[in-house]
């Protein structure tokens, strides 16, 4: 109920909007893949701003942007700056090697195109790996001409990334008024915690070869990059260049671009923050997606996905459920279960209907 009142505020404050200040921005459009999207319209996500004095008022603003928009802009995060571009830096070099070098380090983390393993496809080529820093500096050795760099370069994000995912989520804690101050952000620093790391390229169209390069990609303006979906672990650290193309939608699902920022972070709900929260529909993990709408330039992203160990089991905190009134709408799992069930999932599956309580 309460959700579907705020969803139509929504929609009310994003035609107003429109109506006002960008009459052209609403359309209707048809993607490369022939799906048919919604409404695009760009809106003002909320900014939280981490160097706030008053704990109280920046907790309940960190509370509210996960339920009304499950993304949000996190300014004064203090990672510095050198740390960001140094990872840059090193992706950077990475993606410039040639196509078989790549390949190298794929049994490390390299894709290009495919993502996941059901046949999903995007305009991208990227890394992935698991948080953990042993794994970051064996994998080092087939990805970069100098591991040592290149690992400590991603473990300084990673140590940032996680700093300011922890932080957001003891703020979520403090804003709900659970007990145990650090319920989540222990989940994510445990040692055994299975976060990854992503570092996303989408080359721009017309510099790669296809004949020399089975990784080109040949983008055009308003290709989908990377199909819609929403992020499975708990919370997502996100930094972009100054590239466009990450989009979300509302609860309503009306499609907004999000502009880039790349001095600043963007963190996202997940899927599974939404069932430890998911009393009184209070989060809902935010789908998104990238469309490409520049294809001259080259975009980058990197994503923290903050996770917990995979033994965890994933059920809303007690303070969040009250049976029988408001009993927990999701059968309980672990990370396990949801990430065994995940990888048999296309990307844009509703990956959590299969875990839900049907009390008919
Ligand atoms: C199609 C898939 C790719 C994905 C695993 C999955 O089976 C469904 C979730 C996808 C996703 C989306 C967010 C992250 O980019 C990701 C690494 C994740 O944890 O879940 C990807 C997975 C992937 O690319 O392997
Ligand atoms: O590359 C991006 O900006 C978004 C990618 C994304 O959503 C993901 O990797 O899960
Ligand atoms: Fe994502």
């Amino acid at each position: 109920m309460e959700l579907k009142s705020r969803g139509k505020t929504l929609l009310f404050q994003a035609i107003l909007f429109q109506w006002y200040c960008e009459p052209l921005l609403l359309h209707k459009k048809q993607d490369k893949l022939g799906q048919k999207t919604k409404e695009e319209t760009t809106m003002e996500i909320p900014t939280i701003d981490l160097s706030m004095k008053n704990r109280i008022e920046l907790s309940k603003q960190v509370v509210k942007a996960c339920e009304e928009f499950g993304i949000f802009k996190v300014v004064n995060h203090n990672v510095p700056r050198e740390v960001v571009v140094r990872m840059e830096e090193e992706g950077a070099e990475f993606f410039a090697k040639s196509n078989s070098e790549k390949q190298q380090a794929k049994p490390f983390g390299y894709g290009c195109k495919n993502i996941g393993n059901n046949g999903d496809v995007g305009e991208l080529e990227y890394l992935l790996f698991p948080t953990n820093p042993q794994f970051i500096s064996e994998s080092s050795k087939s990805i970069s001409n100098h591991p040592n760099k290149f690992s400590g370069a991603v473990n300084n994000y990673i140590e940032g990334a996680k700093g300011v995912a922890c932080e957001i989520l003891n703020l979520v804690v403090e804003g709900l008024g659970v007990q145990d101050k650090f319920a989540l952000s222990k989940l994510i620093k445990d040692v055994e915690s299975d976060s990854l790391l992503r570092i996303n390229h989408y080359p721009p169209s017309m510099t790669t070869d296809s004949e020399m390069d089975p990784c080109a990609t040949g983008n055009t303006n308003n290709t989908i990059g990377f199909g819609e979906h929403s992020d499975p672990q708990i919370l997502t650290i996100m930094r972009f260049n100054d590239v466009a193309g990450l989009q979300a939608t509302t609860h309503d699902g009306i499609w907004f671009t999000v502009p880039p920022d790349p001095h600043n972070f963007f963190a996202l709900v997940g899927d599974a923050l939404q069932v430890l929260f998911f009393s009184n529909e209070r989060f809902t993990s935010v789908r998104h997606r990238v469309l490409i709408t520049d294809s001259l330039k080259t975009r980058t992203s990197i994503m923290y996905f903050g996770a917990p160990p995979l033994n965890c089991l994933i059920t809303p905190l007690p303070e969040m459920v009250k049976p029988p009134q408001n009993p927990s709408r999701y059968k309980p799992f672990t990370w396990d279960d949801y990430k065994k069930a995940m990888y048999s999932c296309r990307l844009g599956d509703s990956r959590l209907d299969p875990f839900k309580v049907h009390n008919d």
